[in-house]
């Protein structure tokens, strides 16, 4: 006999408290010497403070879970701590992996158990507007097991012959239609479970969590990403984002 009083898989998930896992462990390789990336400042604030502001901005989020570098849990904490940060929202912080993917998993696996709604968001992508995490959040709740935010892209994309030798000129074997194709942002969201069946399932190094869902045979869903979503990841994106940042202080009046 089933229980009446139980709710659906659907109703659960709309009622679903989310949380955040935010993977900040990378060293930041292509962004040149230095301080670990999300550690570096933009307009005096380190990336990964953006980052965490930008997601405890909605109002859905109650945990952030930041995935700090190895060694660097102790300083992240007290980062953290010195930066004003919403009150509504609790933070945790681990220490991360070799790769983004183990530690995004090592962020899933200090997730208490009453959320079942987890996004995952670079700390690289510290200025993402408030109404796309909202957009994600939503998605999932409506029922998406996986939801990315993506843009179109502004460039046609070639696909090379993998087998030349460095240096060389590479032949071009395919160019796909570009109009089938997006640029995919974070943060990425998901139905818990699905998510760490995922990271279960899936043992290869892949790009993004998404991917790993499609891996699993499920349909990821993509709604409207931002151009301010873009990746910190070269040295000119630190110009575009203080550049960003500068906007939006002059729009509200500081
Ligand atoms: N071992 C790793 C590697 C990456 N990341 C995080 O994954 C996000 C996206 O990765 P990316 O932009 O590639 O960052 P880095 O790995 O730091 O960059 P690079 O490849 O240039 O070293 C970043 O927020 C980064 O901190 C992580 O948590 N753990
Ligand atoms: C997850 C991601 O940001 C989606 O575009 C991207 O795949 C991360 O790639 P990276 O090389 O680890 O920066």
């Amino acid at each position: 006999m089933s229980d009446v009083s139980r709710p659906s898989p659907a109703e659960a998930r709309a009622e679903a408290r989310t949380a955040v896992v935010i993977p900040a462990a990378g060293r930041g390789v292509r962004l040149g010497p230095g301080a670990p990336k999300a550690l570096r400042a933009l307009n005096g604030t380190p990336m990964l403070v953006h980052a965490v502001r930008a997601m405890a901005a909605s109002r859905a989020v109650s945990l952030v879970v930041v995935v700090a570098p190895p060694d660097g849990a102790g300083e992240v904490k007290s980062l953290l701590d010195a930066h004003a940060l919403p009150e509504r929202t609790d933070f945790l912080v681990v220490p991360g992996g070799d790769s983004r993917q183990e530690s995004v998993r090592l962020g899933l696996d200090a997730l208490p158990p009453d959320f079942g709604i987890v996004l995952v968001h670079d700390a690289a992508r510290p200025l993402v507007p408030v109404d796309t995490v909202d957009a994600v959040i939503e998605a999932v709740r409506e029922g998406a097991p996986a939801v990315v935010p993506a843009l179109p892209l502004a460039d046609t994309v070639k696909e090379v012959d993998p087998a030349t030798a460095p240096g060389e000129p590479e032949p071009v074997v395919a160019t796909p239609v570009r109009a089938r194709l997006r640029a995919v942002q974070t943060p990425q969201g998901f139905d818990r479970s699905t998510l760490i069946r995922a990271h279960e399932s899936v043992t290869e190094d892949v790009t993004d969590d998404a991917s790993m869902v499609e891996q699993l045979g499920l349909t990821v869903m993509v709604v409207p990403g931002h151009e301010e979503a873009f990746k910190v990841t070269r040295p000119l994106d630190l110009v575009l984002a203080e550049a960003v940042l500068a906007r939006r202080r002059l729009n509200d009046g500081f």
